[in-house]
């Protein structure tokens, strides 16, 4: 589990990370969403202890990182700026980690062979594929068998495979009751690997949600609807004080709910020939989020709101 409680990290005059309270929770995949320079990266490395916290607190499984006394056995991370040595091989880097940290080396046989490393770990990591490189950087955070994750951007620039093989690995590790955040600008890829989100924007928490509540909030939902009387129907739609657009032959309803307006259609004898519940996407759902972060900056936030 992790916790933070008015995190907070200002560099000059510029706070990054706004009085930023969340907690991180087992045994599920949580997403870190952010648009650029959110503060995203800041906050995952408060929460490694590799920057200072202005204000507030992180803290993993009730402790500080630096107060945990064997870190790479609760902690596991993969940083956008990873440091591996290029001349060395993926076993030996993976190696000399082991052996630093008093983890056996049949662990170390086990991670590569996880991470679907085998064929290739007695090569030089500098020659590494950027794909291969974030699966070295994965099997040294799972080195240590922690319960908690923590990966920063690790689909960034990866193949479908790849992206694939993270998607269902960070399930797995949540199934097995790990804590797992992940950070990523990808909504469409969070929308099929994360089951809760913490979004933030200029280092304050919009929402902190299940993903699928975050879709169903959208504003954008709508129904699609045809019908041989389209006008007659947009009539009562519009009469009645909602939206009903013109959508390829289609009305596009917003603020009814398609049972409103099977029912509406029926009481007014119109035929319906479709009614198509239409989800926003989490792209969608997510821009409408960050926007209301920008609009609301100078007063109080919806992520105040939602962190209450
Ligand atoms: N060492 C530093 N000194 C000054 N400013 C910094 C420092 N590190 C980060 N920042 C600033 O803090 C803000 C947040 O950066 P951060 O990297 O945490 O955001 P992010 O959400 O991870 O963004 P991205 O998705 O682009 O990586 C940015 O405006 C960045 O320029």
């Amino acid at each position: 589990m992790i916790q933070a409680q008015s995190l907070t990290k200002t560099y000059g005059q510029k706070t990054v990370v706004d009085r930023l309270n969340f907690t991180v929770r087992p045994g599920i995949v949580t997403g870190f969403l952010g648009p650029n320079g959110a503060g995203k990266s800041t906050t995952m490395r408060m929460i490694l202890g590799l920057d200072r916290p202005t204000g507030g607190l992180v803290t993993v499984n009730g402790k500080l990182y630096a107060d945990l006394p064997a870190p790479l056995h609760e902690v596991g991370a993969l940083l956008e700026a990873r440091s591996v040595h290029t001349g060395r091989s993926a076993y030996h880097h993976l190696l000399a980690l082991a052996k630093t940290h008093g983890i056996t080396t049949s662990r170390v046989q086990q991670v590569i062979d996880l991470v679907g490393l085998s064929d290739v770990a007695r090569k030089r990591a500098g020659a590494f594929s950027l794909g291969m490189g974030q699966r070295l950087g994965i099997a040294s955070a799972l080195l240590g068998d922690p319960g908690t994750l923590i990966l920063d951007e690790p689909v960034n620039g990866l193949d479908p495979d790849g992206i694939l093989w993270i998607r269902n690995l960070l399930k797995n590790l949540a199934a097995e009751g790990r804590t797992v955040l992940v950070s990523s600008h990808l909504m469409s890829e969070m929308a099929q690997t994360a089951d809760h989100l913490i979004v933030i924007g200029k280092g304050k928490l919009i929402a902190d949600l299940p993903i699928a509540e975050l879709i169903a909030s959208s504003s954008r939902a709508s129904v699609l609807v045809r019908t041989p009387r389209t006008s007659d129907l947009q009539r009562l739609i519009t009469t009645a004080g909602y939206t009903a657009a013109d959508h390829e032959g289609r009305l596009q309803v917003t603020g009814l709910t398609a049972q409103q307006i099977g029912d509406l259609a029926l009481a007014n004898h119109i035929a319906l020939h479709e009614l198509t519940p239409q989800q926003a996407s989490l792209e969608e759902a997510f821009m409408a989020l960050t926007s209301e972060s920008v609009e609301y900056h100078g007063g109080t936030t919806l992520g105040e709101k939602s962190a209450a």
